[in-house]
């Protein structure tokens, strides 16, 4: 039976939540607690997360509870991740959080309506599904990942459509990276407004 997912933001299907350190972006390098929403029909042919596409697959969990959990440990920081965090009304669960002194992160492909109390919105825009023009303004963070050279076009669309302060990245495809890593070096020398994300939890071997 397919579950019914109240719209208020209640209740969320929970893929996973865990503490570790934000290996991506701006924020690379900081405790937070991740909670990995299910549900994303972008469909990334190089996606790292496709277990979570399904959200019928995924719990649905009560947001307060989710809070609870976060509350735990002492990185007061929340990355609100997926799938994609924004086919849900995340207002509820930003509020609840921010009531408790928790900052709150966000990974997006900005596929959706932006919903949610953020203090740090990361658009990481895809191809596959484009963006909603009216997310770009409020981006803190644009993190566009290269798989081929044609990323780079797609990706200087985009830093156009940013606010002037938002941060910019290029994020090489993991599969991808001993290839298109030296080609990202090249181009960030070359056009410094632009600066590398590398998956740093990947090298680290954490969650
Ligand atoms: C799994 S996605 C979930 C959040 C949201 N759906 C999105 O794409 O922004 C989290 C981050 O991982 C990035 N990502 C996913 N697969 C990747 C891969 N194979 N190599 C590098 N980055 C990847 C995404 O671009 C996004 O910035
Ligand atoms: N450590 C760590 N940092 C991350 N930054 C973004 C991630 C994501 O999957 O959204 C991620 C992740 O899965 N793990
Ligand atoms: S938008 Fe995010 S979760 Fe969805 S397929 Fe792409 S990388 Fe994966
Ligand atoms: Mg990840």
């Amino acid at each position: 039976m397919k579950q019914a997912i109240p719209e208020d933001g209640t209740l969320l299907p929970l893929m996973e939540e865990f503490y570790t350190i934000q290996g991506e972006g701006f924020n690379t390098g900081k405790a937070a607690y991740f909670i990995r929403l299910g549900g994303c029909d972008v469909g990334c042919h190089w996606c790292d997360v496709k277990e979570s596409w399904d959200a019928e697959m995924h719990p649905l969990t009560s947001s307060d509870v989710i809070v609870e959990n976060a509350d735990r440990f002492p990185g007061k920081a929340v990355v609100i991740t997926g799938g994609e965090p924004l086919i849900y009304n995340l207002d509820y669960l930003t509020y609840k959080l921010k009531e408790r002194g928790i900052l709150t992160f966000i990974e997006t492909s900005g596929a959706y309506p932006l919903s949610g109390n953020w203090d740090w919105i990361c658009l990481s825009p895809k191809k596959f599904k484009a963006p909603r023009p009216d997310i770009t303004p409020f981006a803190h963070e644009l993190k566009v990942i290269i798989f081929n050279k044609s990323d780079f076009k797609w990706a200087e669309e985009y830093a156009a459509m940013v606010s002037p302060t938002c941060k910019l990245y290029l994020q090489p495809e993991w599969s991808k990276s001993k290839e298109i890593t030296p080609l990202i070096i090249e181009y960030v020398m070359a056009n410094p407004k632009w600066e590398i994300s590398l998956q740093t939890h990947k090298f680290l071997n954490i969650p």
